[in-house]
């Protein structure tokens, strides 16, 4: 039978290291064993307090791998840390390309069991929690955004306790709402999101830094802008037109933007995502006075990326034909990021202003259409 010891203070239980009292108290001896209140009442071995896990030497598990952000979070990790230990999951089935890159699995994060397993079979330190689904087809998927974005996570929240990873999960521009503070957005401010999405993020931003405070998970959480990438496709978001626009100003010249030309939001490039996620990922647990962190990079709106892209492309005609949905949902978010405690803790810093942006993804799209052809 389990039972539960609870630290006091003062007591001699207190003088080693417990889950429910994290880093504070000095490890005594390695050996000592400690209950925790893990939801799933496991008995957990302590070998290595959160500061001492060594974080020059992880394996990675990237859970809904295969979407817009995960293959290249792989990329770079691989490169860093070596091809085989980082290993890409999701419930769809790879390219070839990307079958070939590197170690690939199938997993569902609403499968517990699946996912136990993975993580103790290949010596998981780190967890990159992907799987999600985004703001606009979570509206369509309500039902299915619940238990992926909230049921997925706890799935790997717990895992992630039971075997002491350090877990990042990504949160969004999503998690705000009308009545949050929107130019600029600071870290800590009313958060009252009207998506399932939002309201998903918020709860894993909320339950993550509980477990932290409480059981010394070492969960970091980064609030991602709309990320603009090249070569792999938005997964349903509002934020979806940024990318549509280079591949359709390519193309055909022609662009229909489903928001309002003046629909300011935060958006980033990806590799300033990816170099982001490392960083923090790779940042010292003393250096963090926050577990969720906003990362700010460009701002714009529709007509003035198309004003950029015009710079490049004279004959860009844009048009208009509102979606009244994702409106309303760009309209509730930050307009602007405020990301000073990010750029002060761990020395965030973005490098792609506007016009590089524009300039990067003009020249990825056309070396991707001229590789096609
Ligand atoms: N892309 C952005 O602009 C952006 C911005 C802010 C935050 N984020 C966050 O970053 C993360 C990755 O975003 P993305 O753009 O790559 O998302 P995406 O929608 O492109 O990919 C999500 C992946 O999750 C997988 N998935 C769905 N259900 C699953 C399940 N049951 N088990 C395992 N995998 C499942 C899908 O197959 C898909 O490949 C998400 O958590 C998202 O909320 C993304
Ligand atoms: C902003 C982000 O979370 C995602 N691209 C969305 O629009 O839903």
């Amino acid at each position: 039978m389990l039972s539960v010891r609870v630290c006091s203070p003062g007591s001699a239980a207190s003088l080693r290291f417990c889950l429910g009292c994290t880093n504070k108290i000095p490890l005594m001896r390695e050996s000592t064993r400690c209950m925790s209140w893990s939801p799933r009442q496991l008995r957990v071995q302590i070998s290595n307090p959160p500061d001492t896990v060594k974080s020059e030497h992880p394996r990675v598990l990237i859970t809904g791998g295969l979407g817009q952000l995960g293959v290249g979070l792989a990329r770079l990790l691989r490169k860093q840390y070596g091809k085989n230990n980082v290993i890409l999951s999701d419930i769809k089935k790879p390219s070839d390309e990307v079958y070939n890159s590197g170690p690939f699995v199938y997993a569902d994060v609403l499968d517990y069991k699946n996912l136990q397993e993975l993580v103790i079979n290949n010596r998981i330190t780190w967890l990159v929690h992907y799987s999600a689904l985004l703001s606009a087809i979570g509206e369509a998927n309500v039902a299915l955004a619940r238990r992926v974005n909230i049921t997925g996570l706890h799935n790997v929240l717990d895992i992630a306790l039971e075997n002491r990873l350090r877990l990042f999960v990504p949160s969004t521009i999503g998690a705000f709402g009308p009545t949050s503070p929107r130019d600029p957005t600071p870290d800590l401010c009313i958060q009252r999101p009207r998506t399932i999405y939002g309201v998903s993020k918020v709860h894993a931003e909320l339950i993550g830094e509980y477990f932290h405070h409480k059981y010394g998970l070492d969960f970091r959480c980064l609030r991602y802008p709309g990320i603009i990438s090249a070569d792999t496709e938005p997964g349903g978001g509002t934020t979806d037109y940024a990318v549509k626009i280079f591949h359709d100003a390519v193309n055909s010249k022609t662009f229909d933007c489903y928001l309002r030309p003046d629909t300011r939001l935060p958006m980033m490039h990806i590799s300033d995502c990816h170099r982001a996620t490392l960083e923090f990922l790779q940042a010292p647990a003393g250096q963090l006075t926050l577990r969720t962190y906003n990362i700010g990079a460009v701002s714009f709106t529709p007509e003035e990326v198309a004003a950029e892209i015009r710079s490049h492309i004279p004959e860009l005609r844009v048009t208009y034909t509102l979606d009244a949905v994702r409106q309303s949902i760009a309209d509730s978010w930050p307009r602007r990021f405020d990301d000073s405690n990010a750029r002060r803790d761990w020395g965030w810093k973005p490098s792609f202003s506007l016009p590089e942006l524009v300039s990067d993804m003009l020249r990825s799209v056309r070396a991707q259409r001229e590789k096609e052809s």
